[in-house]
């Protein structure tokens, strides 16, 4: 089989958590990244004895913050491709990635994630299709190690995912949450990093049960706050008791910008993924009002922000061939 020979991904960035949905649920947004994998060579036919890594990659980043992308061996995009190949049992192509990025990385937008379904949705394509869209799925949820990024970056839309029990894997069960097109997500994004690693290592292991419930009720709600616009349900829905506690103080500045946010009528502002961007959640009349108070509150704390009231990707990862 000739395998087409170059394939281009565009990757939404995501919002995950979303207050309550620590974990479990996630939006994409319409900021993407781009990846262009071009065969150097086409790729060998099922070859499992084979199987080492040719180590033949060549990568080029363009674009926010492109320096600080690797372009050896180790990048998250390539790394996900030779995994897609293996898990096939193919050999890999050397192949030239082109990287252009307008996801700012380690921010809370999905970075990761982008360049994970990049790069397994990009080495599918260029080996014709052997896997299934859930399948790519499955991969890039144990890449990245939790569904609310992956999972939106992949199909698109704001996603729940949730676990069934399964013989020998786990199996995902994937429910899309309309989105009512009142309500627009705002970020604000800080000049600084905040590492996912980092903002995980200081969570807790264990919850109260108090806790438990409280996050249980405020998922079920934000659901359907998120479905139906009601600001009532969403002020009280956009409430967490599992991470923002705890990560709230890795981020300067995240009282007076909540406070801001609130005041110019935002239902509710949460941490995006595991930080240090801030997401506000405002009916599209107050947004504009939303964001420029987000962005002044932080600069009044000395931090530098880029502030973008956004919409919901509804396509996720887009192939061009
Ligand atoms: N386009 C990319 N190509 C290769 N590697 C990338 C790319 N984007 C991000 N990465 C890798 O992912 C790391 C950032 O991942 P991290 O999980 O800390 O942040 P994030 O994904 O932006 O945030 P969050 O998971 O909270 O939304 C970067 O330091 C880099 O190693
Ligand atoms: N749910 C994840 C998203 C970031 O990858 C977290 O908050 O740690």
């Amino acid at each position: 089989m000739l395998d087409a020979s170059t394939v281009s991904v565009t990757v939404p960035a995501t919002t995950a958590n979303l207050g309550p949905g620590f974990d479990c649920i996630g939006a994409a947004l319409t900021l993407y990244n781009e990846f262009k994998f071009s065969c150097l060579e086409p790729s060998l036919s099922l070859a499992p004895n084979l199987r080492e890594e040719t180590g033949q990659v060549k990568i080029t980043v363009t674009g926010v913050e492109a320096d600080r992308v690797k372009t050896d061996e180790s990048n998250l995009a390539y790394q996900s491709f030779l995994k897609l190949y293996r898990h096939i049992d193919r050999t890999p192509p050397a192949v030239e990635i082109q990287i252009n990025l307008d996801v700012p990385l380690a921010r809370g937008l999905g970075s990761s994630a982008t360049a994970i379904v990049g790069g397994l949705v990009g080495a599918n394509q260029l080996a014709g299709a052997p896997l299934s869209q859930t399948e790519v799925m499955e991969l890039a949820i144990a890449l990245e190690g939790h569904p609310d990024n992956v999972v939106p970056a992949l199909l698109g839309g704001c996603r729940l995912a949730a676990t069934a029990a399964a013989e020998n894997k786990i199996d995902w069960q994937i429910c899309d949450v309309p989105w009512h097109s009142d309500i627009v997500p705002i970020v604000a994004i800080p000049d600084f990093e905040l590492s996912t690693a980092e903002a995980r290592r200081v969570l807790p292991t264990e919850y109260s049960r108090a806790d438990a419930i409280f996050n249980t009720a405020h998922c079920g709600l934000l659901v359907r706050g998120l479905e139906s616009g009601r600001g009532d349900w969403l002020r009280v829905a956009l409430q967490d008791r599992i991470h923002q506690p705890y990560r709230q103080a890795l981020i300067p500045g995240y009282d007076a910008v909540r406070e801001a946010a609130l005041v110019k009528k935002a239902y509710g502002m949460v941490i995006s993924g595991a930080g240090p961007t801030l997401l506000a959640l405002a009916n599209f009349v107050d947004a504009p009002e939303v964001a420029v108070a987000m962005a002044a509150a932080w600069q009044q704390e000395g931090i530098e922000s880029q502030v973008r009231s956004l919409s919901i990707d509804v396509r996720g990862a887009k192939i061009d061939s």
